[in-house]
């Protein structure tokens, strides 16, 4: 807490506050606040940006102003106290206060109502020490209202919001985890009978306590923990697309990405090297690089832009109202007869099959650079399996810049369905990084069937590994 300061009112316009020798200053970015110390020199300036301002309150004797303050990149909840004797309550001050609470919060939601799961187990165990360490002061001193639960086994965040009766009255689900829970927690919600109500209006946010963290990379542009909480508070609401991946008789919502193939393996098949943290996908990498695996296919794809109509020749399919529950799959599962219109391809040599709506499928791969996650559209990319060891380490030298689909070994396109039926019977496939079983996959995308917080405008890129 700052020196507190004594100060009497001399209001002079709207957006300045002149508290005996303290100027506070309501300008185009921010608030500054000035120590007058001659009749015209001001000194010890500071000035925090609205988006900093997690809240402030006149009452009759003091002013609070609540902010979050950034040294060494991790930002701490903070407060500046002035008295104001007596006078908090006058409707200057108060008018004062709520001009700050408007610019502070533009469009997002002030005081949000948070519903917050912590997996204690995510990436190296450390998701609950971050949490309370640079979450949960920002959310206090932001007055959001928290009702926090720590899960206690795999499937326990899905349970939770499977039997929620008051999930819609949240302005946010927090996940405290890698990218798992939000995996769990949209799986979950798509159980209940107003699934689709839900996922369209409830937004599912993600706090980087994980390995991967892609949710929070693509959607607050951070792996720093504590910026992805001050994002939370003053996220802006945006929808994006989900996708239904029908295997057998199941359903599962994927958020993320599919992946058969060399990439999955590197993924699911180093999960016993767990201690090695991200360096562990690299391992798997190496372990394979001169013998990449061979995962022939048949490939069926949707492009919605070559085929006006998706519902011409596919009876059984019904429009995708806005209904409350889930929404029908327009064309159909993975048991059904292809319809004419899709494109069918033989990929007998192929050795990395990745589909996915968001541009970064962890923190540094942006394996998908102009993805759109609301879009309606999917986009996947295919390697043949002989594309031999040098190229295969260019290519995953050029993915952090997104530069590798310039390479004419690597195949691109965007869709709006697909179904892979793999020639072989055992290997290795994963929806939004989780093992699934090694079957045919159809995938359709349900454009802005989900809800998320994105950051605010002027909110900076930061993908560094600071807190
Ligand atoms: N208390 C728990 N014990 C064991 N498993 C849990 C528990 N809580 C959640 N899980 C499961 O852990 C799985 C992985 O979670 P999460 O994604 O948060 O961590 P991660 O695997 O470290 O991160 P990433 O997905 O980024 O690699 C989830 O599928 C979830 O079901």
């Amino acid at each position: 807490m700052q020196k507190t300061k004594y100060v009497t009112e001399q209001a002079v316009c709207q957006t300045t506050l002149h508290v005996e020798s303290t100027i506070l200053e309501l300008d185009e970015n921010g608030l500054t606040i000035m120590q007058r110390q001659k009749r015209f020199a001001c000194q010890n300036s500071l000035e925090i940006r609205y988006l900093h301002v997690l809240w402030a309150e006149a009452t009759k004797e003091q002013l609070t102003i609540h902010y979050a303050a950034e040294r060494h990149k991790t930002l701490n909840a903070t407060r500046k106290v002035f008295q104001l004797l007596d006078q908090g309550t006058s409707p200057r001050i108060q008018a004062w206060v709520q001009l700050l609470l408007d610019r502070a919060y533009g469009d997002s939601k002030a005081r949000k109502n948070l519903k917050i799961y912590l997996n204690p187990f995510s990436g190296k165990g450390s998701a609950v020490k971050l949490y309370y360490r640079y979450a949960e002061p920002l959310f206090k001193a932001a007055r959001c209202q928290i009702d926090l639960h720590e899960t206690s086994h795999s499937g326990h965040a899905s349970q939770l919001v499977r039997e929620d009766r008051n999930i819609d009255a949240c302005d946010a689900i927090v996940c405290c985890s890698g990218d798992g829970l939000p995996y769990e927690v949209i799986n979950g919600i798509a159980l209940r009978d107003d699934a689709g109500h839900i996922l369209r209006n409830v937004p599912v946010v993600q706090l980087p306590g994980g390995s991967g963290n892609a949710m929070c990379v693509n959607m607050f542009k951070t792996t720093s923990f504590s910026h992805a909480a001050l994002y939370t508070i003053k996220g802006i609401r945006q929808p994006i697309d989900l996708m239904s991946v029908t295997q057998g008789d199941k359903r599962y919502i994927s958020f993320l990405s599919q992946s058969v193939g060399l990439l999955a393996e590197c993924d699911l098949d180093t999960e016993n090297m767990r201690f090695l943290g991200g360096k562990r996908f690299a391992v798997g990498f190496l372990q394979r690089l001169f013998s990449p695996p061979v995962y022939g296919c048949e490939l069926a794809v949707y492009n919605s832009t070559s085929q006006p109509d998706p519902y011409a020749d596919h009876p059984g399919c019904q429009t995708n109202e806005q209904s409350r529950g889930l929404p029908h799959l327009q064309f159909g599962s993975v048991n059904d007869i292809l319809p004419d219109s899709w494109k069918r391809e033989h990929h007998p040599t192929l050795g990395i099959f990745f589909a996915g709506q968001f541009p970064f499928v962890d923190a540094i791969s942006k394996v998908f650079p102009d993805a759109r996650p609301d879009d309606g559209l999917v986009d996947i990319i295919m390697v043949d399996s002989g594309i031999g060891a040098w190229k295969l380490v260019q290519l995953f030298k050029r993915v952090p810049e997104g530069n590798h689909l310039a390479m004419r070994e690597v195949h691109h396109r965007k869709v709006a369905a697909y179904r892979v039926t793999p020639v072989r019977t055992r290997g290795a496939f994963s929806i939004d990084g989780e093992r699934s079983s090694f079957q045919p996959f159809q995938v359709e995308v349900h454009p802005q069937l989900g809800m998320t917080l994105v950051t605010p405008v002027g909110a900076e890129e930061h993908r560094l590994g600071h807190n």
